[in-house]
C-alpha cells in the first residue's frame, strides 16, 4: 500500500477538520480527493506529509509509519502545493534545477531530468525566463515540474489547476497522466468533479472532514437512484402535462423553469423513449431534448442534499 490513514483526527481549536478519516492508496492508482471548498483536502494532505500535527490516527506511507524525520519515505514523494512556490530570483530552468538538486547530487543526472521535466510540462520556450514574466497558467506547470523533476514515486498534487487556463489545464491533466503511466502513484484533489472523473481511477468525497463516498466514478454514479437526467426546450406547456410527466413510471421530479423543463428519473430503460411519446401524443412543441448521466455533483447532492459547486 502506498498510503494509509487510518481514524484520523485533526482539530483547529473547536474546529473538527477531519474527522476520523480513513484512507488507502494503492500503487498505480491517481486516487481523487474531491470535496468543496474547506472540506479538509489540504489539511489531509498536509497530515499525510507530517507538516501538521494532528490528534489522532495512524499514517503510514510505502508500508512505514511517517514522521517529519522520515526522509527515506520524504525522497520519493513530489509535492505540487495549492499556492505557487518558486523562486523570483531563479530562471525556469534554475527553479526546476534547485527543487531537483535537492534529491539528485548527479549534475549529469539531474541534467537529463531537468531537460525532461521541461520539456513535460511544456516550457521548452521559456526555460530563461523568470517566473515574474509567465502567466498563471505556465507559472502553474513550472511549480509541477519543480515538484516532480526528480521522479518521485508518489506524486501528490493539491489543487493544481485552479485558476488556469484551459490550455494550460488539459497540459497538466495530460502531464498527469502521463506521469501515472510512467509508473507514479498519484494522489489529486480537487473540488471540480469534471478533472477528478476524467483522470482519477478511485476517487474519495470528502465534506466537512469525512468521508461521504468513495469508489471508481461508475461505482459512486451507481451508489445514488438517480439513473438519468433528462432535458426537454419546450416553449409551452401546462401544470396538467407537468403533473402527468412526473407521474410516468421511474420519474422522480420534473422542474420547468420556464424554457428547460428538468425530469430526473430512477435507473431503468426506456426512460427518454416514454418521455418522447407523451410529449409526441400531447403535441407538445419542442426545441432540443437530451439525456445526461448522473455527475459527481449529482453523486454529492443526493448524499448531502447541497451543491458541490460553491
Ligand atoms: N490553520 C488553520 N487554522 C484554523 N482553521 C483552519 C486552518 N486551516 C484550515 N482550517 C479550516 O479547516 C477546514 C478544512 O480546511 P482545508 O483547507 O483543509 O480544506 P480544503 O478542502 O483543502 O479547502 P480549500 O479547497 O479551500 O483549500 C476549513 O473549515 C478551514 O477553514
Amino acid at each position: 500500500m502506498i498510503v494509509k490513514v487510518d481514524n484520523l483526527v485533526k482539530r483547529y481549536g473547536n474546529l473538527v477538520a477531519l474527522d476520523h478519516l480513513n484512507l488507502q492508496v494503492n500503487a498505480g492508482e491517481i486516487f481523487g480527493l474531491l470535496g468543496p471548498n474547506g472540506s479538509g483536502k489540504t489539511t489531509a494532505i498536509n497530515c499525510i506529509l507530517s507538516l501538521l500535527k494532528y490528534d489522532k490516527g495512524d499514517i503510514h506511507v510505502f508500508d512505514k509509519p511517517m514522521s517529519p524525520e522520515a526522509y527515506d519515505i520524504k525522497k520519493d514523494i513530489g509535492v505540487v502545493m495549492q499556492d505557487v512556490a518558486v523562486f523570483n530570483e531563479l530562471t525556469v530552468h534554475d527553479n526546476i534545477d534547485y527543487f531537483c538538486g535537492l534529491y539528485i547530487p548527479d549534475k549529469k543526472e539531474r541534467k537529463k531530468l531537468v531537460d525532461e521535466a521541461i520539456e513535460f510540462v511544456g516550457l521548452s520556450d521559456y526555460r530563461k525566463f523568470y517566473p515574474k514574466k509567465l502567466s498563471g497558467g505556465l507559472l502553474r506547470r513550472l511549480n509541477i515540474a519543480c515538484g516532480i523533476a526528480h521522479k518521485p514515486k508518489l506524486i501528490i498534487l493539491d489543487e493544481p489547476t485552479v485558476a488556469v487556463d484551459p490550455q494550460s489545464r488539459n497540459k497538466i491533466l495530460e502531464g498527469i497522466v502521463a506521469l501515472n503511466k510512467q509508473g507514479a502513484t498519484v494522489i489529486y484533489t480537487s473540488h471540480y468533479m469534471e478533472e477528478v472523473e476524467q483522470i482519477c481511477s478511485r476517487i474519495m468525497i470528502l465534506d466537512k472532514g469525512k468521508t461521504i463516498a468513495q469508489g471508481t466514478k461508475d461505482e459512486l454514479k451507481n451508489m445514488i437512484s438517480l439513473g438519468e437526467k433528462i432535458t426537454v426546450e419546450v416553449f409551452d406547456i401546462t401544470e396538467t402535462q407537468l403533473k402527468e410527466i412526473e407521474a410516468l413510471p421511474h420519474i422522480t421530479s420534473v422542474i420547468y423553469d420556464g424554457k428547460l423543463v428538468e425530469i430526473r428519473s430512477t435507473k431503468s430503460k426506456n426512460n427518454l423513449e416514454k418521455v418522447l411519446e407523451y410529449i409526441k401524443t400531447e403535441k407538445i412543441s419542442f426545441g432540443k431534448i437530451y439525456s445526461e448521466l448522473p455527475t459527481l455533483n449529482d453523486v454529492f447532492l443526493e448524499i448531502t442534499g447541497k451543491e458541490l459547486r460553491d
